[in-house]
């Protein structure tokens, strides 16, 4: 095993006074994807923020590898209608530098064609992808993307997540991936963490997705049509609505 980029150790944080994340740990190592999932407000973009460093933590430890180069695809991004901005000069305001970078970026994330287009006339999907392509920019260690696919039919989807897994084999990097639409998401994950302010349940996605607590979360049948594309094992059995029954290590807290 590689040294872990981002390691976060039982953090907690609170804020305006409430608590958002409890007791928190997560690892992020070069080379692989996690998800985190959970309903709204379960704290996901907080948890991505904080491993960011955008936020401190109130309690526990965060510890990233010196020197690691991060690249952050925000879930959302406003740009003024007003003003007549081309991919290429949105790319070159976040790093300026050679056009050739900005050509290599675009072409990894599959939109060489749209360098000299307006930004404001791209397509949700065409968007995503050059939000990815400024992201990929920085040659990150990590990727973080918060909730990438919002706003993209399931093809672009799919195709999205398939780039990442591309970018992932060429760059190596580690992906940190916010998501509440789980479906798509688990086929594109080495890790899922299921969130709740804390870790619910969390591994492989086949794993998670047979865990109560997750099923708890996201209810009866979750996860399962889509996992049975690329699941092969059947070692557990479900009910006529699709659940898997297995060992049940007991309840999620909510608390
Ligand atoms: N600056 C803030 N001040 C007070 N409360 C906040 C602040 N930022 C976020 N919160 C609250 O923290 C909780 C977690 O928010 P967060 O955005 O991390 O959730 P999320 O899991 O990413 O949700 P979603 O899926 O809706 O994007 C929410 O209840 C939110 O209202």
């Amino acid at each position: 095993m590689s040294e872990p980029l981002v390691s976060v150790k039982s953090v907690s944080v609170s804020l305006g006074g409430n608590p958002v994340l409890s007791d928190v740990s997560l690892t992020l190592t070069a080379g692989r994807i996690t998800t985190l999932i959970g309903p709204n407000g379960a704290g996901k973009s907080t948890l991505a923020r904080l491993v960011l460093g955008l936020i401190p933590a109130d309690t526990g430890t965060i510890s990233r590898r010196k020197g690691l180069r991060v690249g952050y695809m925000p879930q959302q991004i406003k740009i003024d209608d007003s003003l007549p901005l081309t991919v290429d000069r949105f790319l070159w305001l976040a790093a300026s530098g050679p056009t050739a970078a900005r050509r290599e970026a675009l072409q990894r994330a599959g939109v060489a064609h749209l360098r000299r287009r307006a930004v404001q006339r791209l397509s949700g999907g065409e968007m995503q992808r050059v939000l990815l392509a400024r992201a990929l920019l920085r040659k990150p260690d990590l990727l973080v993307l918060d909730e990438p696919a919002q706003g993209v039919d399931v093809a672009g989807q799919n195709a999205l997540y398939g780039l990442l897994r591309e970018v992932r084999d060429e760059l190596g990097c580690a992906i940190l991936l916010v998501s509440h639409d789980l479906h798509l998401v688990m086929a594109a994950t080495d890790e899922v963490i299921c969130l709740q302010r804390h870790v619910c349940c969390s591994g492989t996605p086949e794993s998670v997705s047979r865990d109560p607590a997750y099923h708890e979360l996201f209810g009866p049948g979750a996860g399962t049509p889509n996992l049975a594309l690329y699941t092969h094992d059947h070692d557990h059995d479900h009910d006529l609505h699709g659940n898997a029954h297995h060992h049940h290590e007991g309840p999620c807290n909510h608390d």
